[in-house]
């Protein structure tokens, strides 16, 4: 891929001792999309929290933009521009919606042309959450609670945003609302992102890229609008049996 604004090149990560991810490698070009996709237990999240600095890295490099990512603390890694929305949320639970957002928000990237991501704009984003300003954010439901999370990751004006299976355990109103906005965030605001989901054809359906993980090592990439043709091979890289249907219940966006 050209002009990669994230690059991993021989990736091995893990906890403590244990190495999860094997030799990973992966590009990622600017203002794209990609689908990270697995079975249950093959180091989706342990990639998408390597990224975000939360593991222990074995071996390998991490670019984001020409920055050596993998050379910094967790806490430098949203100032060189990752916004990570983890699969536990992680919103401060007693504090307001607007506070969850005023105190994490950082000022747009200079020279970068894009609008800055504000609470305001996450609120034209979130109406919901417009709506929800003063509750405490251990008030508000799961949805809202996603919701939140992805506006905090916005509002810290990210290079690459990091969706860790943002529509679990949501109902399909809501799986549907915020698809559309993470459609809205990475296509027509063109902001990079990586998307792990257990919902594959709504995902690949958002995205221009597939990687897919098995057993912590990369075993398919390519396009992701190619893979949504082939739901055969799809099934077989997520270890499915024919017969099951890929996330019947999700609406899924056209
Ligand atoms: N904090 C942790 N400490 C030790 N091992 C962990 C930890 N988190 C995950 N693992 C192990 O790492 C492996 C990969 O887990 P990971 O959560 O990355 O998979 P995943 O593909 O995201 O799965 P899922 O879809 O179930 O979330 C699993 O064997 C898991 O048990």
């Amino acid at each position: 891929m050209a002009e990669a604004l994230l690059r991993i090149d021989g990736l091995s990560a893990g906890y403590g001792a244990a190495v999860v991810l094997q030799g990973v490698s992966l590009a990622l070009p600017e203002g794209d999309t990609l689908a990270l996709l697995g079975r249950n237990g093959t180091g989706k999240s342990t990639l998408i929290d390597t990224l975000a600095g939360a593991t222990r890295q074995h071996a390998g490099s991490i670019t984001l933009g020409g920055v050596a990512l993998h050379r910094l603390p967790a806490h430098a890694r949203a100032a060189a521009g990752i916004g990570w929305v983890p699969q536990e949320r992680s919103i401060f639970q007693s504090l307001s919606v607007h506070e969850n957002l005023t105190a994490v928000a950082r000022p747009g990237r200079p020279g970068s042309g894009a609008r800055p991501w504000t609470p305001e704009r996450v609120y034209e984003m979130f109406p919901r959450l417009a709506e929800r300003k003063t509750h405490l954010g251990g008030q508000l439901s799961g949805g809202e609670q996603q919701m939140l999370a992805v506006g905090r990751a916005l509002v810290l004006n990210p290079r690459l945003l990091l969706l860790d299976e943002p529509l679990e355990g949501l109902a399909p109103i809501v799986v549907q609302e915020l698809l559309h906005a993470i459609r809205r965030i990475t296509r027509e605001e063109g902001l990079s992102a990586i998307i792990v989901e257990q919902h594959p054809q709504a995902i690949l359906a958002i995205s221009e890229h597939v990687a897919v993980l098995d057993r912590g090592r990369i075993v398919h990439t390519g396009a992701a609008a190619q893979l949504r043709a082939q739901p055969a091979l799809l099934d077989r890289l997520l270890g499915l049996a024919r017969q099951d249907p890929v996330d019947p219940q999700i609406p899924y966006i056209k």
